[in-house]
């Protein structure tokens, strides 16, 4: 062991101890900027225990150890839900493909497609995020990745966190649950599978996605994520996974979910490369200590289940004990109502290593415990004792188990982090379910819930009056949160017939669910309603609206996009749709794009080219918000329906208005004040 030379440079020769310091001179700034100070990659305890796990062949450890300490390289994938996924990519090969890209005097390589990912959506590069950040020769590259980022075109995540929610398989008619979903990058990934289709369909999903955290800032976190999706059929929550209540299904089967995702709480040195803090902290007690917790949630995942629905069981450790041997015990204790199911075929392209059948366990002082011996456990006391369940199954288990079918990514194979996947099937009732059974009832009164209640909304006659909405709109859709009333919920019907009576009969609350379609709003004197729709309803609303509709010219809708957040004068819209706004009585009216060339927009056009807008008294205002508008701004561009002209007249008639604004300012600052002595 000892200090290493830059890895992947020239002079990177003859490592032999597999530890890795950081070069100083190279990151030193960047390190004081993250606040970690000097850090070393390198660590006794990791290097021992890994040595004798079965996961690294000897002659690959340079190379893993290698890989640990490297910066990740920047990943991001094209959102599911994203209808112009063509043209980013094509974007990527024609302007960012960075071929002659020299950084700190070395080449760098060009933005790759990463060869596993489906549809070639995914993209890899070298360069890590910090650096893109920057470099003013990238500065393009960042605002447009950042802007499709907020438009929810793109999502920027690691390579190996895209793995889990693919191997889960999520189809529109999917009642899903994530177990422990915060940050929510891989619940907005289950969320855009199950919208696949819309755009193609134009319905809605009949099933739902319930995403879970124990933490509620943390479930907070998965409001803000999940924004970008936009979805009626997103329930959040905020339990202890272990505890989740066993919601039951209308047709009174056992489980209600058909898939879930249990990325379970775990050790996280998978993560090294982008949290370097862990090869300070590693010790094996981390791993030890949550082996109990994760079976815990896994089992009860499986209580949640369907017969016949998939458990996708994942973490970002390479540890035996929080992954294959929570499996294991997950299979012994099933007695055949679990299976493991065989992924080979699940992302072909994709390198990755086959579950283990033996490993080492270690007490916390790094020896070798060759079985469990209940005797020896009892002397080691409370908080060292070593469980049955972290053993390596027996020969005869092994053969029945097919641990072999999970997967394990390591990161010299494809250049990522670690992770740890693997796809369970209910075949029958696991022991447990007998208890859920009978035990609900009670169970679910202990488990805390933390949230509101949603309520029935009860003013629908007014919406109903003033968007002279179809008689098939479901009101029972639309719920009203228990604080203020103020703003109306949409959720899909699953969710509304299903989810929220199973969830109301057990006390549960919800931190946040739906989308907000309608907001009341006090329009005084001469307004029709009480109610304004929202950008985010409008697209799932306007099919059931009858009036307060309109179709605009290209030049139009650009207009108020770009004008969006100043009160707009009827003059400055084209003569017809100022006749209009001039005969409209006053409230929101959806606007929609009605191209110049007479082509009809197609399904996901038709979802996105809406604005709604406030009709006042004397101007209208666009009520799309900064990353609705961004979106809009993308597709018009994406369908080479945006003028460049028109936006370059806007662009300098506001910086025009934001001059005056500050000339005014600025006189107003030096005005000497009149009541000064
Ligand atoms: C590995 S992270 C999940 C990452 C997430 N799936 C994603 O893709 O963004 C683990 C999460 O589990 C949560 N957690 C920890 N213990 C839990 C428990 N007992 N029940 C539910 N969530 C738990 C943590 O708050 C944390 O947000």
């Amino acid at each position: 062991m000892g200090k290493r030379k830059p890895f992947g440079r020239k002079g990177n020769k003859g490592n032999k101890g597999g530890a890795w310091k950081k070069p100083r001179t190279e990151h030193q700034a960047t390190d004081k900027e993250a606040g970690f100070g000097e850090w070393v990659y390198e660590n006794a305890s990791f290097e021992k225990y890994y040595k004798a796990q079965n996961i690294v062949l000897e002659e690959e450890w340079e190379a893993f150890v290698k890989h640990l300490a490297m910066p990740l390289p920047t990943t991001f994938r094209i959102n599911n839900s994203c209808a112009y996924a063509e043209k980013i990519q094509e974007r990527i090969a024609s302007d960012f493909k960075f071929e002659d890209l020299v950084i700190d005097g070395e080449k760098v390589d060009p933005i790759s497609q990463m060869q596993w990912y489906p549809d070639g959506k995914g993209f890899q590069w070298s360069v890590e995020r910090r650096k893109i950040k920057k470099l003013e020769i990238l500065s393009e590259f960042q605002k447009w990745l950042v802007n499709l980022s907020d438009a929810g075109d793109i999502t920027r995540q690691e390579a190996v966190s895209m793995i889990p929610p693919l191997v889960l398989g999520v189809e529109s008619h999917h009642k899903v649950l994530d177990m422990c979903a915060a940050p929510g990058s891989k619940t907005s990934q289950l969320l855009e599978s199950l919208h696949a289709d819309e755009s193609k369909t134009g319905k809605l999903p009949t099933g739902l996605v319930v995403a879970n955290d124990i933490d509620i800032k943390r479930a907070y976190m998965l409001v803000h994520q999940t924004k970008r999706v936009g979805s009626p059929a997103l329930v959040i929550t905020c339990h202890e996974a272990q505890k989740f209540p066993l919601l039951s299904s209308t047709d009174n089967k056992q489980g209600f979910f058909d898939r879930i995702l249990c990325d379970a709480p775990c050790s996280g040195d998978g993560t090294m490369r982008k949290n370097p803090l862990i090869w300070q902290k590693w010790h094996v007690k981390n791993g030890l200590s949550l082996h109990p917790l994760q079976l815990s949630i896994a089992k009860h995942g499986t209580s949640l289940l369907k017969i016949g629905g998939r458990m996708c069981y994942s973490t970002c450790t390479f540890n035996p004990i929080e992954n294959e041997a929570v499996v294991a015990e997950l299979l012994r204790w099933s007695n055949g109502a679990l299976k493991l199911v065989d992924v080979s075929e699940v992302l072909p392209r994709l390198k990755r290593r086959a579950g283990i059948s033996t490993w080492t366990v270690m007490d916390h002082d790094l020896n070798e415990v060759a079985g469990f011996d209940a005797d020896a456990e009892e002397k080691r006391g409370q908080y060292k004792k070593l469980l049955p369940t972290m053993f390596p199954p027996t020969k005869e288990e092994a053969e029945s188990f097919y641990l072999e079918r999970c997967m394990r990514c390591l990161p010299h194979d494809e250049n990522t982090g670690g992770f740890f996947i693997c796809l369970l099937e209910k075949v029958a009732p696991t022991p447990d379910d007998a208890v859920a059974e009978t035990d609900s009832k009670s169970s679910n009164k202990k488990s805390k819930s933390t949230g509101e209640e949603y309520l029935d909304f009860k003013d629908y006659d007014d919406i109903k009056t003033s968007y002279k909405m179809k008689d098939e709109f479901e009101a029972s859709q639309l719920f009203t949160r228990s604080d203020t009333g103020k703003s109306v919920t949409f959720v899909t019907s699953s969710v509304s017939k299903e989810l929220l009576p199973a969830m109301k009969a057990l006390n549960m609350k919800v931190v946040y669910a739906g989308i907000k379609m309608f907001e009341r709003h006090d329009l005084g004197v001469g307004a029709s309603g009480m109610y304004r729709l929202t950008q985010t309803g409008s697209h799932i609303a306007k099919p059931f609206m009858q009036t307060r509709k309109l179709e605009v010219c290209n030049r139009d809708f650009q207009y108020m996009l770009e004008r969006r957040g100043d009160l707009l004068q009827f003059d400055v819209f084209t003569d017809k749709l100022k006749d209009i706004f001039i005969s409209s009585p006053l409230g929101s009216y959806v606007c929609t794009l009605a191209r110049d060339d007479g082509v009809p927009l197609t399904t996901p056009e038709q979802m996105l080219l809406n604005l709604v807008v406030w009709r006042g008294r004397n101007t209208v205002n666009v009520m799309t918000s900064k990353p609705d508008g961004l979106a809009l701004a993308a597709t018009l561009k994406a369908l080479n329906l945006y003028d460049e002209a028109l936006g370059a007249e806007i662009a300098a008639l506001k910086q025009s208005k934001k001059d005056k604004a500050q000339t005014e300012e600025k006189k107003s600052n030096d005005k000497p004040d009149s009541n000064e002595e």
